[in-house]
């Protein structure tokens, strides 16, 4: 069985961070592993509060996994800052990663800053050169590249820019454009385009999450990254077609391994 890792932030209501991203996992049939940085205090209404994991005690998460077992590939996600950045890129560079997908997770939904502003550079010095693939959504690939965002042509710019600062692949996501919600792929010569229809629904909590580890899920299992890429936003699509209301928010998408096996993306 393959085996991955997630490193990012718990969120407590369960439709973003860690959770999503193990129950991801778990519907693509791949073993999850998780290294926290963080706890969140968070509904479907929105993030309450932060509790920063120390250094030390994040770095010998990494250390302990890999010291005992072979990682397909880890996905990387809310890193709230810069000592936390630094030391999860110190510690990932005494491995060999195999494939690495860092969602360069900056303010949820809600508006709350899940990075700290100031661990934006770290974030762009240490982490993006050490991706396989990098997934920003519009707003954080505003704030990566400085540029403003509303069409397709923009968000190639961004990604030819973003590619500059040293990941293989760039996926800037459309989930935030008006009207079809298309990602953009780009490899430094090569644009692919994955379209999907807008589908109408508030229950959006965890999309970026989701979709970033059901990348890490495909290459982990040796698929390329535009089939990665291809199947992962066809899940994404499932699972959003699929979210629910749990709260009085923004409802969680949906992980349920025999709606996608009858899909045919597991
Ligand atoms: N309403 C929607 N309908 C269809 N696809 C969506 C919708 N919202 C987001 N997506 C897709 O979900 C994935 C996550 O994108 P996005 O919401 O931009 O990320 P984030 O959660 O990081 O803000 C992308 O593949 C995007 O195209
Ligand atoms: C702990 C934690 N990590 C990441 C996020 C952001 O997740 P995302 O998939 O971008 O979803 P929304 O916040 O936009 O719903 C989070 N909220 N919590």
């Amino acid at each position: 069985m393959k085996k991955l890792l997630t490193i990012a932030g718990s969120d407590s209501c369960g439709g973003a961070g860690i959770q999503a991203d193990l129950k991801t996992f778990s519907a693509h049939g791949v073993f999850g592993m998780s290294v926290i940085t963080a706890v969140t205090v968070q509904n479907t209404q929105g993030v309450f509060g932060v509790q920063d994991i120390s250094p030390d005690i994040i770095q010998r998460q990494i250390e302990v996994i890999f010291d005992d077992i072979s990682v397909d590939a880890v996905k990387i996600g809310m890193v709230s800052k810069t000592e936390t950045i630094k030391t999860i890129a110190e510690t990932l560079s005494k491995y060999s990663i195999q494939n690495l997908v860092v969602d360069p997770v900056m303010v949820s939904k809600s508006g709350f800053h899940l990075l700290q502003l100031e661990a934006k550079e770290a974030l762009i010095t240490h982490l993006l050169p050490m991706a396989t693939v990098v997934t920003p959504n519009l707003p954080e690939a505003e704030v990566i590249t400085g540029l403003e965002i509303n069409t397709l042509e923009d968000m190639k710019k961004a990604a030819h820019i973003i590619y500059k600062m040293g990941p293989k692949y760039v996926l800037v996501k459309g989930g935030h454009l008006e009207d079809e919600a298309v990602d953009i792929l780009y490899d430094g010569t090569v644009f692919t385009y994955y379209n999907s229809p807008r589908i109408d629904t508030k229950n959006t909590h965890g999309t970026g999450c989701t979709l970033s580890s059901a990348i890490a899920s495909n290459l982990g299992k040796g698929l390329s990254i535009v089939e990665a890429i291809e199947k992962a936003k066809n899940y994404i699509t499932i699972a959003i077609e699929n979210s629910f209301s749990i709260g009085k928010g923004v409802g969680p998408t949906h992980h349920f391994y025999e709606l996608y096996k009858k899909a045919g993306l597991l």
